[in-house]
Parts: C-alpha cells; structure tokens; sequence
C-alpha cells in the first residue's frame, strides 16, 4: 500500500485555480520531490497534503486513512506529518538539544533524552547539543531542524525549499546529506525546490509542475533521458531541438547522421502509420553531440564555457542551426574553428515539430 496517494486534488485561492487535479502515489521510505518554477503551485500543494489548506476536490490518504477531502479535514496537529522550512524556523532561546526534543515533550524525560542523542547521532552533531542556535553555521541548523522534524517519528516529512537560504557549494553537500540522513532513518519525504540539482540530488521520483498540474513524474534519469513532453525537455537539463526526417517508425534523420530508436516515433495526432517523410524535432543534448577529429561532420565553434573538465561548446552546423556539445577541456578550440562531431545518442527523443 502506498504511504501516501494524492488522488485527483485540486485547489484554487477565490478564482484562481492553483493546484489542478493533481495525483501521484509515495511509497513507505521514497523520497519524492516537486520541482517547478515560481508560482506552479508546489507549496500550495505541500500545504494541502500538511492540512494547512483544505482541497476543494479529490481527496489525500496516509497510510490509508483519508486526511483530506472536500468534505474531511484531519487537523495538522493530528497528522503526524512533520516539516522543515526554508528558514530552518529553530528557537534561538532554546539549545540545540531543546529544540530537537521540542516536539517529544509528551515522552517521559528519559526517553526524550535518548531520542535527542539518537537525532543529533544521525545528523552528526552529537557534540553541539549545548549549544545555540547561532551559534551553528547555516548547514548545520538546517541538520538540527531536520532532526527536530524527525524526532517525534513522523509519518511523512515535507520541506519547502530547505537549502535555498545556503549558498551553492554548500546546498549541493546538504541535499546529498539529507537524502542520507532520511534514508538511513527510512523516512519518506516530499520536497518541493524550483532547483533542479537540489531536486536530482535529495529525490528518488521527480514530479514535473506548471500551472498546477504535474506533467511528468518519474526517476532523474527518466526526466533527462525520456521526457514526456517538450516542456519537460526543455526545463530538465540542456539541449536544442534539431529537425529530423522519419524514415521508419524507429528510424529518423537529423542533419548529424541517422538515428535508431527504441520507441516508436510519433509525427503527430494526424500521423497513424507513420510515413517516410514525416517531418519532427529531435532532442539532442550536450553529451549526445561527441567531438571526434575523424568524423567528416565538421561544426563551427560558435561560443564555449568552461566547466573545469569540461568546455561546453555552442556549434553552428552547416545549415546554420545549432547544437550543444560537452568536450574534456584539453580540446581547447578557439571560437570561429571547425571542429569535428558525431551524435551519440543513447536515446531518441521526439517530438511533433513545434
Ligand atoms: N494564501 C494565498 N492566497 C492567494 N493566492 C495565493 C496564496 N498562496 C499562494 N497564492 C498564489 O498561488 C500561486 C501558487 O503559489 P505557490 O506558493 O503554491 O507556488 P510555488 O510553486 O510554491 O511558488 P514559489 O516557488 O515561488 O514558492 C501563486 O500565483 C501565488 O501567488
């Protein structure tokens, strides 16, 4: 049985439809996440699920038990659903200690104590529990109100943007440390971020928002190697789309050489039985685009970025549309050079030509 099942909820502030006939499923220990940008409804659904807002159709089920509905609302407190915001929002007139037994202050005071030791144990800081609040470094308050969520055994945890208060190195270190810590306490968890590192590092599923609906819920690698839709495509990773000729059902050709699929390509709602000649768009990433001095298919050096190992490089084939290729950075070309290529892609993603 799923931990949790969203099923079909909607939710509008007056008019203004903002979470549309949303559905997906948590399993006991997953880490989901919903990724989207400003505005697509992701908090407003963490709101719902927290019951701090009530949906206005569908229904939320933990563990079976329906905790919201257009006709039932189980209160917040009553959930067993704990949170950890992007403020980290601890107590600073509380030590470290206090603000992670906050929550347990109905256990007796030895098993309260116990589980304090236990939480600052797995968030690696067992030697700060005296201590305050600011007195810990961004990084590690935001371990400490992880544990305070954790400590009284929540059902299911949410954050709402836990690292975006943290610079960029550090929110990088965190995110894999948290997705550790709530693995190795096997709690599921629902994150919802605009950061899409922060989303591939902590999540196990990634569900895909705009304007309130999810267009694709699936792995990391599903999003970047199979999305759904172009906007999917567009807004995981990089890449252009490339013109491309249908030569069979698996078959298409795009100005780079001819590519196989695994999947049946689809021209469009008025292409049944595809026909040689059907025009789409290719996906072609960075990393499907190798450079290769043998290769007779030569590009010109259009703009790069260096990436440490990598040059990014913007390359302007002959038909004058552009491609994107990652290049160890020994292969220093200068702009304006023509430099070998040849696809590599594992692969093909097509859409109707937009
Ligand atoms: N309490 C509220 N009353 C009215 N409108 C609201 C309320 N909360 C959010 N909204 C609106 O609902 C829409 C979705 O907001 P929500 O906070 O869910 O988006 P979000 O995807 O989490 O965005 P962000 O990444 O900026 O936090 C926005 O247009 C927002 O202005």
């Amino acid at each position: 049985m799923p931990l949790l099942e969203v099923d079909h909820v909607s939710h509008a502030y007056g008019k203004h439809a903002v979470v549309r006939d949303l559905s997906f499923d948590l399993a006991p220990g997953q880490i989901a996440c919903l990724l989207g940008s400003s505005g697509c409804g992701k908090t407003t659904m963490l709101r719902l699920i927290a019951g701090f807002e009530m949906p206005a159709a569908g229904s939320i089920r933990l563990n079976g038990v329906t905790i919201a509905s257009a006709k039932t609302q189980l209160p917040a407190e009553a959930r067993r659903i704990g949170m950890v915001f992007q403020d980290y929002a601890l107590f600073p007139h509380l030590s470290i200690a206090d603000n992670i037994g906050f929550g347990l202050r109905e256990q007796s005071a030895l098993a309260t104590r116990r589980r304090i030791e236990e939480m600052l144990e797995l968030i690696g800081l067992s030697d700060r529990g005296a201590r305050y609040p600011h007195e810990l470094s961004g990084g590690q308050q935001q371990r400490v109100a992880l544990a305070r969520a954790l400590a009284p055994q929540p059902h299911l945890l949410l954050l709402d943007e836990p690292f975006s208060n943290l610079d960029v190195e550090l929110r990088e270190r965190l995110s894999l440390e948290v997705r550790d810590i709530l693995k190795r306490a096997n709690m599921a968890a629902m994150l919802v971020t605009h950061d899409q590192n922060e989303a591939f590092a902590v999540a196990d599923v990634v569900g895909i928002m705009r304007e309130g609906r999810i267009e694709q819920w699936d792995t990391p690698y599903n999003l970047y190697h199979r999305p759904a839709t172009r906007h999917v495509a567009d807004f995981i990773g990089q890449g252009v789309f490339l013109p491309g000729e249908v030569m069979s059902r698996q078959v298409v050709k795009v100005e780079l050489g001819q590519l196989d699929s695994d999947v049946p390509m689809d021209c469009g709602p008025s292409c049944a039985e595809c026909q040689r000649g059907c025009r789409l768009d290719v996906l072609l990433r960075p990393d499907d685009v190798v450079h290769d001095d043998d290769s007779g298919v030569k590009a010109e050096v259009i703009a790069k970025a260096f990436r440490g190992a990598e040059f990014l490089y913007t390359l302007r084939l002959a038909s004058g549309a552009q491609v994107l290729s990652l290049v160890p950075s020994h292969h220093n070309h200068a702009i304006g050079e023509k430099i070998g290529i040849r696809l590599v892609v594992d692969h093909v993603v097509t859409f109707p030509q937009g």
